[in-house]
């Protein structure tokens, strides 16, 4: 039985990393700093006060990664004596700080090219792509072409997209085209072939993802976005773990996002959820039927999108709680060979400028698998999570990472006895 469930806590980095001036982001720290705000009493809202409560990370890690990330501790976050868990933080070599590139990384595959980006503030895509996608499309024009938060723009423009029947289009300081229209209004299926036709209109532009922003509502008072979003992203750069494991006859669960990030490379089932108590529900349904040689990976997206994004450090707060409450739920049906793997894709900090990711190292908390509880140190890259993925599976070592999982631990003589 070699069973790993790998929990993307979506956007929570621990500190930044030796590259973030690179990125505008020189101190960034999403628990750092929602863990300052709460112990400020900045964060006594919806239900939550006072300092950051996170026991059930905290035994697996998470304050001793992030003090060793940053140099302190969390502000206000009580620490535990014992730690159970193997903790350490991972920086990023991918050149972006984006979802796919970071996922992909986790998985073993760093992202070395430079995506294309749209860098213009207004008028930021290329005159004959938006041609390109009026013509082929057959769409009375666009609104947006600019950099925008997803939430402001649908408010800003929705209306006039409900009147004229043009989609919206913005994009970021990720390599992104998204397009946002009225799920009813314009219809869901139309706004994915739209973005289908912008998927392969973008191709010489090198841009990572197309991503469709359905939403519904009366007015720009009550739009909302709906979970009906879809990611098309391109393939990973080269076969990740999820692949060599698929590849190699055992099961990949994809719960959430997952499936869209790795463009649906490598995996075996996908499980659609939609909010963290669903994904979470998710998870444990997978785990429970996890058969002897699989990986159930989970990226749980409202930090991102939800609070990260748009920058509610009391929502973020509340919700990494909410997480930490059910993590025992998870805890508590693991068996001695599963291996947790709980880490992050990128930071965004709630209390950044603007509303964009942030260059951030990611925890890496892993129990199971024979890990000696204690510090796995400062990580060069995401990568050593697929390269202990690889060897947790006997699977051929990735080209990237170091595996953490030392090789006297029971799992390697479980793989080596040819049980699977
Ligand atoms: O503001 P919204 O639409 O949530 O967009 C955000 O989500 C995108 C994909 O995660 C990022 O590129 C960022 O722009
Ligand atoms: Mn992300
Ligand atoms: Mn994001």
């Amino acid at each position: 039985m070699t069973r790993a469930i790998v929990l993307v806590l979506d956007s929570f980095g621990i500190g930044a990393t030796p590259d973030a001036a690179d990125f505008g982001d020189t101190g960034a720290d999403t628990l750092g700093h929602i863990a300052a705000a709460c112990a400020r009493g900045e964060c006594d809202d919806r239900g939550r006060s006072g300092p950051l409560r996170l026991p059930n990370l905290a035994r697996l890690g998470l304050l001793h990664a992030h003090r060793e990330s940053t140099g302190g501790w969390a502000e206000g976050v009580a620490v535990p004596a014992d730690v159970e868990g193997a903790y350490g933080y991972a920086r990023e070599v991918s050149s972006g700080k984006d979802t796919p590139s970071g996922h992909w990384e986790i998985a073993g595959v760093p992202v070395r090219f430079a995506w294309g980006y749209f860098l213009e503030k207004e008028a930021s895509f290329p005159a004959e792509l938006i041609e390109g996608l009026v013509r082929e499309a057959g769409l009375p024009g666009v609104l947006g072409d600019c950099h925008a938060s997803g939430t402001e723009i649908i408010a800003r423009l929705g209306e006039e997209h409900v009147a004229s029947g043009k989609p919206i289009v913005y994009t970021s300081a990720d390599s992104v085209f998204q397009v946002a229209a009225h799920e009813e209004g314009f219809g869901l299926e139309r706004l994915y072939r739209v973005c289908e036709i912008a998927r392969e209109l973008l191709e010489p532009y090198n841009i990572g993802r197309v991503i469709a922003r359905p939403f519904t509502g009366e007015s720009a008072a009550t739009f909302a976005r709906t979970a009906n979003r879809r990611d098309y992203s391109v393939d990973p750069p080269a076969p990740t773990v999820l692949q060599k494991l698929h590849e190699a006859g055992g099961e990949v669960v994809a719960i959430g996002k997952i499936a869209d990030i790795y463009a649906h490379c490598g995996i075996s089932r996908t499980v659609k959820a939609s909010g963290h108590d669903a994904l979470f529900d998710a998870t444990l349904e997978a785990l429970t039927q996890a058969g002897p040689r699989s990986l159930i990976m989970t990226n749980f997206v409202d930090f991102d999108m939800v609070h990260g994004h748009r920058r509610d450090v009391a929502g973020y707060a509340a919700a990494l709680e909410h997480f930490d409450g059910r993590l025992p739920e998870l805890l508590a049906r693991l068996g001695d060979e599963d291996l947790l793997i709980l880490t992050a894709d990128h930071g965004c900090d709630p209390t950044w400028s603007g509303t964009d990711h942030t260059r951030e190292h990611v925890p890496v908390l892993a129990l199971g698998a024979g890990l000696a509880a204690g510090s796995l140190g400062g990580r060069e890259t995401f990568a050593d999570i697929g390269q202990s993925l690889a060897a947790l599976f006997d699977l051929p070592p990735m080209a990237d990472g170091e595996s953490f999982l030392a090789p006297s631990t029971p799992l390697t003589g479980t793989a080596s006895s040819g049980g699977h």
